[in-house]
């Protein structure tokens, strides 16, 4: 167990910020600052706070992101720093009667200062709060890192799990989203209810409300029996959206209804059923992006994206292929073959420089296919059929590097260009007689077809 009593402050005064910076010097190690609420909402986005001081004239009912700051801010502290003007405004008086634990006067003395924030830890500490695992295990997979990034997730999913908040979690396709999303599940207080996964890319457009809300029998004509839909079946637990990305706009306009309200009407019915329900979603896609191509509503995204959790490319976490490579052995533990014996450091040091453009996923279908084929009892480099890396010795020329990423820049080149040599050339940035020249070079067909089985 761990406490982390991260802090927040978020005035606008450089002055004023650096002062109280300063005064809270022994806790310099776990404060964050910044001068605008922008900011602000994406740090709590992201990080777990125990307590966050704000200056109270940065706070407006009638603004979104300070409605989306306090969402993010469920299971934190709040004290209200307030210029000694603003002390009778009735206004400002009920903005932190509404939100805030308690409030600072400024200019405020460093003793006053500290023993706010002593008091608000002590009392969470008490309260239990700020005490995380720095590993935890959901269905069999022991999440634990040697990656600071990771380390983080860590904390946040337990954080996130404590308040009934929507999440979105980002990461690459196969970095461990849905695991990520289990976990918050399994550590909140609707663990012992239902956690229910809709893959939003997979279900047909016309199907989608019928699935979502399910429909009375006679809703339609092959609607035989009442249909309980996905929403309502994750009743008293979490409904994971994965890819929610993939969601068609006109069932972004229903779920976003649906987050207004938590009421649903089965399809055939104008009966509004309330659902207990939390939204956990997940993309590998530039959400942003998609907003601004017009493919997803800002509104959703915004109801969607109260907190927001990154799972991080394997890539970018190697030091943790030991760990994942053990957890993901031993889940598997039922197709070992009898003679198996491990991985070789050959193998595992070749784990440890590929890219995993398929992140764990790629890794867990690997070590299982090298598992069960493996000829010697330990799984060999040659076992894992890494594209490229396989052929190559461990320890490697700078000429090799260059020749390796020029064969296989040209056959990218060539795969996006449908094989079209002028048009991969152009790319390139080569005439057509010298893409020819390096074709043959590093032994490429121009069928790709060919090339790739190879
Ligand atoms: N920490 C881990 N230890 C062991 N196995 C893991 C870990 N994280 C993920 N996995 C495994 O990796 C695979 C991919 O994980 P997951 O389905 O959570 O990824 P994802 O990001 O949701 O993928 P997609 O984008 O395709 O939906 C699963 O088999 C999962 O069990």
């Amino acid at each position: 167990m761990d406490v982390i009593p991260n802090l927040l402050l978020v005035y606008r005064s450089d002055s004023v910020r650096m002062e109280i910076s300063e005064n809270l010097s022994s806790y310099q190690k776990y404060l964050m600052t910044t001068d605008d609420m922008k900011s602000a909402l994406n740090l709590t986005q992201q990080h777990p706070f125990s307590i966050a001081l704000f200056e109270l004239k940065l706070f407006d009912n009638s603004n979104t992101i300070f409605h989306r700051i306090l969402e993010s801010l469920q299971d934190t502290h709040l004290v209200a720093i307030v210029d000694e003007k603003e002390n009778g405004d009735p206004i400002k008086k009920k903005l932190i009667h509404d939100h805030f634990f308690t409030f600072l006067s400024i200019p405020t003395s460093p003793r006053d200062l500290t023993s706010v924030i002593e008091t608000l830890l002590w009392m969470r500490r008490f309260n239990g709060k700020d005490h995380y695992d720095q590993s935890i295990i959901v269905n069999g997979r022991k999440l634990e890192s040697e990656n600071p990034r990771v380390n983080t997730l860590i904390i946040a999913i337990q954080k996130t799990a404590r308040v009934d908040a929507p999440v979105l979690i980002h990461g690459e396709t196969g970095a461990g989203k849905e695991l990520v999303a289990r976990a918050i599940h399994h550590y909140s207080r609707r663990s012992n209810g239902p956690f229910i996964t809709v893959n939003c890319g997979a279900i047909p457009r016309e199907l989608m409300q019928s699935a979502f809300f399910g429909y009375e029998r006679g809703a339609f004509t092959d609607a035989h029996q009442r249909h309980i839909g996905h929403i309502e079946s994750a009743s008293g637990g979490t409904l994971f959206l994965d890819e929610i990305g993939d969601l068609p706009f006109d069932m972004q306009v229903c779920l976003l209804r649906f987050l207004e309200n938590h009421r649903i009407q089965r399809l055939g019915s104008h009966e509004d059923i309330d659902v207990d329900v939390r939204i956990v979603s997940a993309t590998h896609v530039d959400m942003e992006e998609a907003i601004s191509n017009g493919e997803f509503r800002e509104d959703l995204y915004y109801r969607i994206n109260v907190l927001s959790l990154c799972v991080p490319p394997l890539r970018d976490r190697l030091e943790d292929i030991e760990n994942l490579v053990d957890s993901i052995l031993m889940a598997h533990s039922d197709d070992r073959p009898v003679n198996f014996q491990g991985v070789s450091e050959a193998a595992m040091n070749l784990m440890k420089q590929y890219h995993w453009p398929g992140n764990i996923r790629e890794l867990s279908n690997r070590l299982r296919r090298a598992m069960i084929m493996c000829r010697t009892g330990w799984i060999e480099p040659d076992d894992l059929a890494l594209p490229l890396l396989s052929e190559a010795p461990l320890t490697i020329h700078i000429d090799k590097v260059r020749e390796q990423a020029e064969k296989r820049t040209i056959r990218s080149a060539l795969v996006r260009c449908n094989n079209n040599i002028s048009s991969a050339a152009k790319e390139l940035g080569v005439s057509r007689v010298t893409l020819y020249r390096l074709m043959e070079k590093h032994g490429i067909d121009r069928d790709i077809s060919h090339w790739h089985r190879r």
